[in-house]
């Protein structure tokens, strides 16, 4: 069933909430009205976003510096926010690269940050969101990825660790609908952020072509779909027109409350697998085609090299 959950005067914590989407959705979250916590581990980036807030919209947001990865620290940071009514699990870190070169050490951050760290975020903060003494409608959101929705080359560790809070989410669904907690998971596209430019130095070259296959977003577009999706209380959140079809193709047995998106979802289901399909053809096509490439260059240097000889 449709629902509605109020921001203005409630609390909005944000898990890395210090940059990129997370801040975006701190900065709008604050000009709606609502009272702001942000976490992350650097102290000095939760300054800076606190004093950007504070010049654009006057508003005194509370920083808490704590490592997702430490339960006693995130525990501690969330008694000291107080109780939480929209809680926004949005921290996440991502290093493309093939499982083949990619390290366990590597492997292994991304899993504690993205998986683990979202139930050690969520564990805090459940059972005082149980206790608020207003009852309204309360959200738990998880920003996830479109690489959690559908694998894609360079992205396994992070992929597994993004599909992961699907399952996460659709089963805490179950769990807090009592207690009217509404659940979201939000799946943004390629993103505009600095984390962003960070992967894009390392970023293999067929985990960019692929990638593309889904145009590229503004941290501030994503935020603003992100808490328009919390607020209406939707479960999945795409981010754009891709993500839409993305969302029909992938909609699994996820939770529904629109009955027109219902509708949608099944008229439409079967032609998006078909389109899915074509993406997945033109996707391996494109994987063919660059290791013909490469082979063809190793090809052109072996012969040179033979030439010179
Ligand atoms: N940008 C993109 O292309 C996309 C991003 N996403 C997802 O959106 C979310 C935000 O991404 P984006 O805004 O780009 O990220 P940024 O790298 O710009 O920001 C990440 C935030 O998370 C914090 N953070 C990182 N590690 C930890 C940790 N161990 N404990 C606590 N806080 C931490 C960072 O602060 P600090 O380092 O100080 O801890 C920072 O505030 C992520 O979950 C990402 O996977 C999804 C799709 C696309
Ligand atoms: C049924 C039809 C579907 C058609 C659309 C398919 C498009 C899929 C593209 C997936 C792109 C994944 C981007 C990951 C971004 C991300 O998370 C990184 N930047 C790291 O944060």
């Amino acid at each position: 069933r449709p629902v509605t959950i109020p921001i203005k005067n409630r609390h909005v914590f944000v898990t890395g909430g210090s940059s990129g989407i997370g801040l975006a959705l701190a900065h709008q979250a604050a000009s709606q009205g609502a009272r702001v916590s942000l976490l992350a581990r650097s102290l000095n980036k939760l300054q800076e976003a606190k004093e950007s807030i504070r010049r654009s919209s006057g508003l005194d947001v509370s920083i808490f510096s704590a490592d997702v990865r430490d339960y006693d620290a995130v525990q501690k940071a969330v008694n000291d926010a107080g109780p939480i009514d929209v809680l926004v699990v949005n921290q996440g870190v991502f290093v493309p690269q093939e499982l083949e070169k990619q390290g366990l050490d590597e492997i292994k951050f991304m899993i504690d940050v993205n998986l683990m760290g979202s139930f050690n975020v969520i564990k805090a903060a459940l059972p005082l969101m149980k206790e608020r003494k207003d009852r309204l409608p309360a959200s738990i959101s998880l920003i996830s990825s479109q690489a959690g929705q559908v694998g894609i080359y360079g992205y396994t560790a992070y992929s597994a660790s993004k599909f992961g809070l699907r399952g996460l989410a659709e089963a805490l669904q179950q769990e807090v609908i009592a207690d009217n907690i509404h659940v979201s998971i939000v799946y943004p596209p390629d993103t505009d952020t600095p984390g962003f430019e960070k992967e894009n130095e390392v970023r293999p070259e067929l985990t960019k072509l692929l990638a593309g296959s889904s145009g590229s977003m503004k941290a501030d577009e994503v935020a603003k779909k992100a808490l328009d999706g919390i607020k209406s209380g939707s479960f999945t959140v795409p981010c754009n027109f891709e993500g839409h079809m993305l969302a029909i193709a992938t909609a699994g047995l996820s939770p529904q409350r629109s009955f027109l998106m219902a509708f949608i979802e099944v008229a439409s289901v079967g032609v998006l697998r078909l389109v899915g399909l074509f993406f997945q053809w033109n996707w391996y096509q494109t994987i063919e085609n660059w290791h013909a490439k490469k082979n063809s260059k190793f090809a052109i240097i072996e012969l040179s090299i033979y030439t010179l000889e």
